[in-house]
């Protein structure tokens, strides 16, 4: 597939309410888009890097420079999925930034092949059950009123952030309230072993499993870890790669495996890693990093693979936008549909992607 010319487009999305985390608080995506034109179909990635190196080492500038210098030049004459993957490896790292435009890539292919994403990663159900993150807020109260109004929308699934100092209290006071609801809790590499007595407090309340406690690098930390505590441990930010989710299963640093297309480097890596983590027993979910209706539809699709089988970060847009750029994914009995369309399945709507739209350039081949 000849690929024309690639687009780098940034648009604006404001958040609905401020996203708090361990590492700091989101009020608005700064979103890179990327638009591959071809021939027979225009191909649409969504980069998950966010303003600041905070969550990773990545950053949305980073990743429109990475891409514009060294990516998109270095795209192949016929360009698959495949041979994009294989002419991206010698650059090192930038994986939000390969998955952006690897993604558009086989969106446009899958478009000019009339085949969906769900039906060529190897999607087992037509939806798939979602459960939301909620964020560290300034009291407990108010935390518990935005827990009841995800549970009365449909949520199947709680994920509270938490850090040292809101933690024990928060999830107890959520156990109080709401009794048995699946409930998982994610530090965003917030603690260190010294913490671990803190942490096995957390093994009152009967958590899914709590994720990524210990920093990035630390493989065998968390695996003594893992061996102090009750609560399984998943981790996000450590897994880069289907041998990185081989080695935490080895070390056993980790029984669960969050799995994010963009932090992996694409869909067919986020695909390793799920066949990986099968067979060895390992649960996977999908993860989120606040995906315009682009990214969300991809990973609804990823998330309806066999092995995902607890409910993944793949919330309705309205969780945190007002208006998508996309037509909005709203929840039906606690699930999103698996798009039929062909690629992704959705498109931005031309007047809002015009509206949220801060810049946009072209990469002529
Ligand atoms: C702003 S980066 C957020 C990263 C965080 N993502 C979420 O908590 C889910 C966000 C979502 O619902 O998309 C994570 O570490 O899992
Ligand atoms: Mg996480």
């Amino acid at each position: 597939m000849r690929i024309e010319a690639v687009e780098l487009r940034r648009i604006a999305m404001p958040l609905v309410a401020p996203f708090r985390t361990s590492f700091g608080t989101e009020t608005a995506r700064d979103v890179l888009l990327v638009r591959v034109v071809t021939p027979d179909a225009e191909g649409w990635g969504e980069c998950v890097a966010i303003a600041d190196p905070l969550y990773s080492p990545e950053y949305v500038e980073g990743a429109q420079d990475v891409l514009r210098r060294f990516l998109i030049p270095a795209l192949p004459e016929d360009a698959d999925e495949y041979r994009v993957e294989r002419a991206l490896e010698p650059f090192k790292g930038h994986r939000m930034a390969k998955a952006a435009l690897g993604t558009a890539v086989l969106d446009a292919r899958l478009r000019a092949a009339g085949e969906s994403f769900g039906r060529y990663l190897g999607a087992a159900r037509e939806r798939v059950p979602c459960g939301v993150s909620v964020g560290i807020m300034d009291s407990v109260p108010e935390l518990l009123d935005a827990v009841a109004g995800y549970l009365d929308e449909g949520y199947v699934r709680i994920k509270l952030k938490i850090e040292p100092g809101w933690d024990v209290e928060p999830v107890r006071a959520v156990r109080e309230r709401f009794g048995d609801v699946p409930l998982q809790v994610d530090a965003n590499a917030a603690y260190t072993l010294a913490d671990a007595r803190r942490l096995k407090e957390l093994d009152a309340f009967g958590l899914l499993l709590i994720e990524q406690p210990l920093g990035d690098e630390d493989l065998v930390q968390h695996a003594e870890l893992a061996r102090a505590l009750a609560t399984p441990v998943c981790l996000d930010e450590s897994i880069e790669s289907a041998a990185d989710a081989a080695a935490a299963i080895a070390l056993g640093a980790a029984s669960v495996v969050n799995v994010k297309p963009g932090r992996v480097g694409g869909y067919l890596e986020a695909r390793r890693i799920h066949d990986v983590c099968r067979a060895h027993g390992v649960a996977v979910w999908c993860g989120g990093m606040l995906e315009t209706g682009i990214g969300r539809a991809a990973n609804v699709a990823l998330a309806a693979l066999p092995g995902f089988t607890l409910p993944g970060d793949t919330s309705a847009s309205r969780r945190y936008y007002a208006r998508d750029v996309t037509e909005p994914f709203e929840l039906d009995g606690g699930h999103l549909e698996v798009p039929r369309g062909p690629g992704v399945g959705v498109r931005p709507v031309p007047e809002r992607l015009e509206e949220f739209t801060t810049s946009s350039e072209w990469v002529t081949l």
